[in-house]
């Protein structure tokens, strides 16, 4: 959690011996979290974490430099060769970047003065040229070409060795196989693999569904899906490139090319072919890099792909020679970061919000963090199933990620609490979804096969309003001209409408005080409203905005039960009976009229004059004759969904007479699974024997 700086002060031997206890084990949790970073490209901590135990390290081994080791993780990359690839040297070291530490103007001022003092540059020299770049968040790739045909495609590694990755990365469409007449014999081109973020919240929202595990963030889940054995995982994982720069490259004494700038190398990359982002941009001196700091800053949230800060080198090649290395990182170049997209926090609570279309969604109440520079107190846990994987709890510490202008989300609990982020104290029973919408009382219910609980009260919760009053106002439905979004907030947060019951209450004076709303457009307002209280079966129950109710649907139920009264009444076996209405939405019509505020809405609408043409049900068209009078029908076995019970009334109610025995007399047997000595019975009388499709065709084609 935000600021545990430990101040460390040179000075005893008790101290250094303080010191070296830290660095120990600081070194040991840097190692531990690089390797599940590196290797298994699941970070346990959020980055933001990881930097600052490696900031304490560098200050620990800065005041005592008798203590820095050549293995330390300060002074080598970190990384390793998964299992199953194949390692590969880099005839060109892949080094890290020096990240400045300050995240305010200093950081660039700090660079350009130290580039300036190692170059030896007076204060009557013109100001250094950098090239300035945003700090893609993927992972490096060295991409190989021999005679313009790529060999071979590397990530970074140790620095010294990576992994041959050209298999998955042959998928990536922006990266060219091929490069045009004229390339040096000898390219290695450097670049980051990254995933655009649309792409990511896909693929973890394809995850979600399919219950398996989501990625932290895009940069991992860019990571993971470069680092597989098998290219097919690969290419279902859109990917992208940018190209910063070369590794070995033909000399220019052997034909190759002599670039002067980075800059130039950079157009040159573009031009053969390679993505460079238009976003680089040269800088004059420090003033320029603090500009372009901000003004990428301010971009950052827009851009389709995450960065974690911006990078600074200098521009004229002659001079990043001349400026050379440090151990792990270059002396002409520097990394700016950004506020954090991912930082750790505590779970106060547990919210449920209900959405404008009734679903319901827990979220995390936060101790109150800055995420991507932005105060965050709330985080969706996206659904129940989502919560319980990840094990959330009140009181746990987590990663929380903003990105974009996306909602934040819980990533998940911090697997190792420290005391910067201790444990949840005690014990915490899991959370569980409330049987009744927090804001309506009406029952939430759960589709099978969904992740998602709704609320059933439609028609009446305070949530789903404007949502029902936009779809019970459209054409399809009561056909309420000049009722649109912007006059739905206005009535909505106004107070004037509730339910769409209010709405025929409305009245000349109200209406004509709204803004933007003249006297002419109320009166309109007013005649439509009237116009639409003559409506239709089909149309009414289609508007009352049943889940799973379309217009066709609605048809069907009007057609098949002639009356609302009888829709509002039937059974769920009875629904079932309509062509077309499975269990789903069976259950959901049920539910829906099952809630006393629903119905209390529709009794609502009636007493305001909303009328339609009833008549008989389908059924009784041919009231004389049942579909099935006269016949006579054997029930055996288990059916699939229908009981016994169930089966028989509704062969009774088509005019059947349901008998326990067959005869020569028996016009149908109806089997199930584990059917007894009926079925043989028939099959030897020859009497049809249906199953429980059968059976519903049956009804069904009598009823037309
Ligand atoms: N969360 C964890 O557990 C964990 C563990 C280890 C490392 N990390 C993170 O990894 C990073 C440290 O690793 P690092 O040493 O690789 O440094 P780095 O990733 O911060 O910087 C070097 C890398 O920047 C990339 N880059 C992006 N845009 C670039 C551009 N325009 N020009 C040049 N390079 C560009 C390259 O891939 C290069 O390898 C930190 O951000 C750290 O937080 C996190
Ligand atoms: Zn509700």
């Amino acid at each position: 959690m935000p600021g545990n700086k430990e101040p460390f002060l040179a000075s005893t031997q008790e101290d250094k011996a303080q010191a070296a206890i830290k660095i120990k084990e600081l070194r040991e949790r840097l190692e531990r979290w690089a390797r599940l970073y590196y290797v298994h490209d699941a970070p346990e901590v959020p980055d933001a974490e990881y930097d600052r135990a490696f900031q304490q390290l560098q200050a620990l081994e800065a005041a005592f430099p008798e203590l820095v080791t050549p293995d330390s993780p300060t002074q080598r990359v970190l990384g390793e060769v998964k299992q199953g690839l194949e390692p590969v040297r880099h005839s060109v070291p892949m080094l890290s970047i020096r990240t400045e530490t300050d995240t305010g103007p200093g950081a660039a001022l700090a660079f350009d003065a130290r580039v300036r003092r190692e170059l030896g540059l007076g204060e009557a020299d013109p100001p250094v040229e950098y090239v300035a770049e945003p700090k893609f968040d993927g992972l490096a790739m060295n991409l190989r070409y021999e005679h313009g045909r790529l060999v071979l495609a590397a990530t970074r590694g140790d620095g010294e060795v990576g992994e041959n990755v050209t298999h998955t990365v042959r998928t990536i469409r922006q990266i060219p196989l091929l490069l045009p007449a004229g390339v040096p014999p000898l390219l290695e081109v450097r670049g980051e693999v990254f995933m655009a973020r649309s792409d990511f919240d896909a693929l973890n929202e394809r995850q979600r569904a399919l219950g398996g595990k989501t990625f932290m963030n895009p940069r991992n889940a860019a990571a993971g899906a470069v680092r597989q054995l098998d290219a097919r995982i690969t290419a279902q994982r859109p990917l992208r490139f940018f190209a910063y720069g070369t590794g070995a490259l033909t000399p220019p004494e052997d034909g190759g090319p002599d670039f002067s700038t980075h800059y130039a190398l950079l157009q040159t990359l573009k031009k053969w072919g390679f993505p460079v982002s238009e976003h680089v941009k040269t800088a004059q001196g420090a003033s320029e890099l603090v500009a372009y700091h901000a003004a990428m800053g301010a971009l950052r949230a827009q851009l389709p792909y995450d960065i974690d800060g911006v990078v600074y080198k200098v521009n004229r090649l002659d001079w990043q020679r001349r400026l050379g290395f440090v151990t792990r990182e270059p002396r002409w170049a520097v990394a700016h970061k950004y506020p954090p997209q991912e930082v750790v926090t505590r779970v106060e609570g547990i919210d449920v919000q209900v959405g404008r279309t009734g679903r319901l969604t827990p979220v995390a109440r936060l101790a109150p963090v800055l995420v991507g520079g932005v105060m965050v107190t709330n985080a969706t846990l996206h659904n129940l199933f989502e919560l319980r994987r990840k094990k959330v709890r009140v009181g746990d510490p987590v990663i929380v990620r903003r990105a974009g202008d996306v909602i934040p989300e819980v990533v998940g609990v911090v697997a190792q609490p420290s005391s910067a982020a201790p444990a949840r104290p005690r014990y915490v029973p899991n959370f569980r979804m409330p049987r009744q919408c927090p804001v309506c009382g009406s029952a939430v219910v759960r589709e099978k096969g969904e992740t998602d609980h709704r609320c059933t009260g439609g028609l009446f919760c305070p949530a789903q309003r404007k949502q029902a009053l936009l779809h019970f106002a459209q054409r399809r439905a009561m056909d309420i001209e000049g009722l649109g979004e912007k006059l739905v907030d206005q009535l909505v947060e106004g107070g004037s409408v509730q339910t769409v019951a209010d709405l025929y209450r409305l009245d000349l004076p109200t209406l004509a005080n709204l803004d933007r709303m003249g006297e002419k457009s109320a009166r309109n307002l007013l005649e439509a409203l009237e116009k639409s209280k003559q409506s239709s079966l089909p149309r009414f129950v289609f508007a009352l905005g049943i889940r799973h109710v379309g217009e066709a649907t609605a048809k069907d139920l009007a057609r098949h039960f002639g009356s609302l009264d009888a829709i509002m009444d039937a059974s769920v076996e009875q629904l079932r009976t309509v062509p077309d209405v499975g269990p789903v939405v069976a259950h959901s019509i049920h539910m829906f009229f099952a809630q006393p505020h629903n119905r209390e809405v529709i009794a609502q609408l009636r007493a305001c004059g909303i009328r339609w043409p009833e008549g008989p049900p389908a059924s009784a068209h041919t009231a004389a004759v049942p579909p099935l009078a006269g016949k006579t029908v054997v029930l055996t076995g288990t059916l699939p969904t229908l009981s016994r019970e169930a089966a028989k009334e509704l062969l009774e109610a088509a005019g059947a007479k349901v008998s326990g025995s067959v005869s020569k007399k028996t016009d149908y047997v109806i089997a199930g699974a584990d059917p007894g000595s009926k079925l043989s019975k028939a099959q030897e009388l020859g009497v049809p024997v249906l199953d429980e499709a059968g059976l519903r065709a049956l009804l069904a084609a009598r009823a037309e």
